[in-house]
């Protein structure tokens, strides 16, 4: 079935109409032009695209961490324009996931602490044996007395990766998630991103710069101007720098 054909509700993440602007008059920037996106679920998919094309626009409206202008978002079948904050607030800590560059740990507690963090603010339990699958699948088992300072940074975005996943979230956001590591310790936080979408069903949303990065998704969607111009399934470090290029133009 092509995304055309499913219903909205059967997506991850959905939005249509998504429309933002920053600035008044004449420092007025259109920053998405009327974006319709679906994400099915358990895909990795990478949004790419000129510096200023919006991408981190659409990735914050579609996490609740920004406001559209106009336009409908669903994620998990709810739709995210119609809450008020404490709903938005609810849904970002219980339906979604975040990666960012800069790991974003807290210091002072060791990593099965800030794995835990999400849901010990949500005053949830968390589930024993998915904690395990997760620390296994991660390979963080004998990490996770360590605190922040005392790991690598690949370890730091690995528990980062594992925070993000323990909550089982309706979706994973990342913003450049290896933007800080080195290209082989990148590569393997990717893979271990890419097998949480095809062993745990997992469904990510990744904004990066990086065609090697892209290459790992299943999915990646060109944006210039506030709008998609184009998608490239199996993407390969090739086709997107190729992709990329002619966008360029
Ligand atoms: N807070 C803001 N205030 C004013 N303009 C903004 C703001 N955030 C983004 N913009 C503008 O909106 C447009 C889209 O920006 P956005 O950051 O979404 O692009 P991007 O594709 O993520 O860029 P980059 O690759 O450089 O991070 C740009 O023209 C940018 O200058």
């Amino acid at each position: 079935m092509t995304s055309e054909t499913l219903p909205l509700t059967d997506y991850a993440v959905s939005a249509r109409g998504l429309t933002k602007s920053y600035g008044h008059d004449s420092t007025r920037v259109q920053a998405l032009r009327s974006v319709d996106v679906a994400f099915a679920r358990s895909r990795f998919t990478a949004i790419m695209g000129p510096s200023g094309s919006g991408k981190s626009t659409l990735m914050h409206c579609l996490a609740g961490l920004d406001t559209a202008d106009a336009g409908q978002i669903m994620i998990g079948g709810k739709d995210l324009m119609s809450m008020n904050d404490d709903e938005l607030t609810m849904m970002r800590r219980e339906q979604i996931g975040f990666v960012f560059q800069s790991f974003n740990l807290v210091p002072t507690i060791n990593a099965k602490d800030n794995i835990l963090l999400p849901l010990s603010l949500a005053g949830k339990r968390h589930d024993r044996d998915w904690f395990n699958t997760v620390i296994e699948a991660l390979g963080l088992r004998d990490r996770l007395n360590h605190k922040p300072h005392e790991l690598s940074g690949g370890q730091q975005q690995r528990v980062a990766v594992a925070r993000a996943l323990l909550t089982r979230p309706e979706v994973v956001f990342g913003d450049e998630p290896t933007g800080n590591l080195d290209s082989r310790t990148g590569a393997e936080v990717l893979s271990l991103m890419r097998t949480s979408t095809r062993e745990m069903g997992q469904t990510i949303i990744m904004v990066t710069h990086d065609p090697a990065a892209a290459s790992y998704a299943d999915t990646v969607l060109l944006m210039k101007d506030g709008q998609l111009v184009g998608s490239i399934e199996e993407p390969t470090v090739a086709s997107v720098t190729e992709a990329l290029a002619s966008l360029a133009e």
